[in-house]
């Protein structure tokens, strides 16, 4: 049996080892021919997993950790690589399915690589295409890259779309928790701390996630990020509150049928989805009982109080090098954030300030201006902070 070639970048964080445990359920190293796993500080998890793996390569982003992983992984018949450049090329190394699943902007040069690969690309990583959507999609063009959305409301946009025609899409309802501070005014967000914002209601999460679920700008990256994926208008794009995260999203069709997918909170569902496509094995998620939920919630978003959502619209007018702009500013005002240096309502106000600062309308060339645009916007952010 030929197995199928497999690498997982992030494959330490809250998406790679759910994507870990479905290729381990699924059979392993028996089943699949692990490439490349990367990851970054948690040198012990990424050893374990290329260990049991049995991974050609393991790569730590962080060049000063390099020793520890040789260490982590004598004995063994895994290689392992350190740094930026050795990223790249584990991205680069031929693979049948890769998850990119690094966090923020740090993942869109390693996924640019694997996009050059053909393949299949199961896209978690937004930022990608937040930043750089034009080059990320012209990419997996040249390369016949298949680019499947390992985002839950855009795997079940996608979902919704199986068999459909993309003329007959009115639009799209990209749904959201409302994350922890949905009920919140204002002046109840005022001083709410980091551990406050890492507390999702609903999702298990990596920490920048679920602090972008809470200020709204993960609805923000993902009305940009639908944009791209199904080549849609700004305005046939909206978001709805539904506090309970079981409908991932929907889609409304020309004649006013509106299809919706629905599952459990787990992210399995959505990498499972992208691992087996186009089939539909069993997968380990809890089956939803909606007898015992009763009820499902909506209700309109406010932009008042996540100014997230207007700054999306913002971007979405004005194109690619904006979002790249929103999306470093809103990194870097985040470490602020986390820092305890900025407010959390400061937080958008600082991305308000990038978008006015700096000349980020039309399209990139080429990902260098991409990179460019994200290293201004974050001086820009620090020095409002500093
Ligand atoms: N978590 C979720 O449920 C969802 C996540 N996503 C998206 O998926 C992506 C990953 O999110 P999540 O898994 O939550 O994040 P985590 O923070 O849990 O994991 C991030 C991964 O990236 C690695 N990493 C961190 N910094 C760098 C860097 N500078 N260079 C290379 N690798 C780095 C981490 O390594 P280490 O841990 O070893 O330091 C880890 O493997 C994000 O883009 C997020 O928006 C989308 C939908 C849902
Ligand atoms: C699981 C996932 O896809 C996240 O992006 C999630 O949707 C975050 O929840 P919010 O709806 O609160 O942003
Ligand atoms: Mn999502």
């Amino acid at each position: 049996m030929v197995k199928r070639r497999i690498s997982v970048l992030g494959a330490t964080g809250s998406i790679g080892t759910s994507t870990l445990d479905l290729l381990d359920r699924a059979g392993g190293a028996e089943r699949f021919e692990v490439v490349a796993l990367t990851g970054a500080r948690n040198i012990a998890g990424l050893a374990q997993a290329a260990r049991r793996l049995r991974a050609k390569v393991a790569v730590t982003a962080d060049p000063a950790r390099l020793g520890d992983l040789r260490d982590a992984l004598a004995g063994s018949d895994v290689r392992a690589e350190a740094g930026p450049e050795a990223l790249l090329d584990a991205a680069a190394e031929p693979a049948d399915w890769t998850m990119s699943a690094i966090v923020g902007a740090a993942g869109l040069a390693p996924t640019m690589r694997a996009a050059a690969n053909g393949g299949t690309l199961a896209l978690a990583n937004k930022e990608s295409l937040v930043c750089a959507g034009r080059l990320l999609l012209d990419e997996c063009a040249r390369a016949r890259t298949t680019l499947l959305p390992a985002d839950s409301e855009h795997s079940a946009i996608f979902q919704c779309l199986r068999g459909e025609r993309l003329a007959e899409v009115e639009r799209v309802i990209i749904t959201a928790s409302g994350g922890p501070f949905r009920d919140f005014t204002r002046d109840q967000m005022q001083d709410v701390t980091p551990e406050e914002a890492m507390a999702h209601p609903n999702w298990d999460m990596g920490a920048a996630i679920s602090i972008d679920s809470a200020s709204m700008f993960n609805k923000a990256l993902e009305l940009i990020e639908a944009k791209y994926l199904f080549d849609l208008q700004a305005h046939q794009i909206e978001v709805l509150v539904h506090r309970q995260s079981i409908v991932h999203s929907m889609v409304g069709f020309t004649d006013g049928s509106i299809m919706a997918q629905m599952g459990p909170p787990d992210m399995r569902g959505a990498i499972g989805y992208a691992l087996n496509y186009p089939d539909r094995p069993d997968l380990p998620v809890e089956r939803v009982d909606f007898a015992k939920l009763a009820t499902l919630d909506f209700a309109a978003p406010d932009p008042d109080r996540f100014p997230a959502l207007r700054l999306a619209e913002r971007v979405l007018a004005a194109g690619g090098l904006a979002g790249t702009v929103l999306n470093a500013a809103k990194e870097e005002a985040m470490h602020g954030f986390l820092a305890r240096r900025v407010g959390f309502l400061s937080m958008a106000d600082l991305v308000e300030g990038a978008l006015d600062a700096l000349p980020c309308e039309g399209e990139p060339g080429d990902l260098s201006s991409v990179l460019e645009m994200d290293a201004a916007a974050r001086s820009h952010v620090r020095e409002q902070i500093s």
